[in-house]
């Protein structure tokens, strides 16, 4: 067993409150899904959002989602690159697993597959 990371990264179209918190939800599900990961297993959450993204903590997202309400949660701003993707949400999820690291799928949806084409796979 070993501690592995697993990143995603999600746009969203607007600065508001129920756009990031869905946005957020259905990049945690799908990073959960492509690796069959349970609530228990996860050490912590990391989440960043671009500066431009300031309507709300992305975390709420998470806290509420049944099983996941005592899994430690941190968000941050991403550094302030000049012309970095705009309207991004990144998470990095730390998980005690079997899988390897070259087993781990990392899932970068939409507009944030550009970020790391090499990582995004769907
Ligand atoms: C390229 C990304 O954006 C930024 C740059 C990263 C990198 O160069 O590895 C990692 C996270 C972000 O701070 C990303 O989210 O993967």
């Amino acid at each position: 067993m070993s501690v592995r990371g697993i990143r995603g990264a999600i746009t969203v179209s607007v600065n508001e409150e129920e756009p990031i918190l869905e946005a957020t939800r259905k990049l945690l599900r799908e990073i959960v899904d492509r690796n069959h990961v349970q609530p228990e297993e996860i050490v912590s959450v990391f989440i960043t959002m671009s500066p431009d993204l300031d309507a709300t903590f992305p975390a709420r997202a998470i806290r509420i989602m049944p099983g996941w309400e005592a899994v430690p949660l941190m968000c941050a701003t991403e550094i302030d690159v000049p012309g970095a993707l705009e309207r991004c949400i990144r998470l990095l999820i730390l998980v005690n697993t079997e899988l390897q690291a070259n087993e781990i799928h990392h899932a970068y949806l939409g507009e944030a597959r550009r970020l790391r084409p090499d990582l995004a796979e769907r």
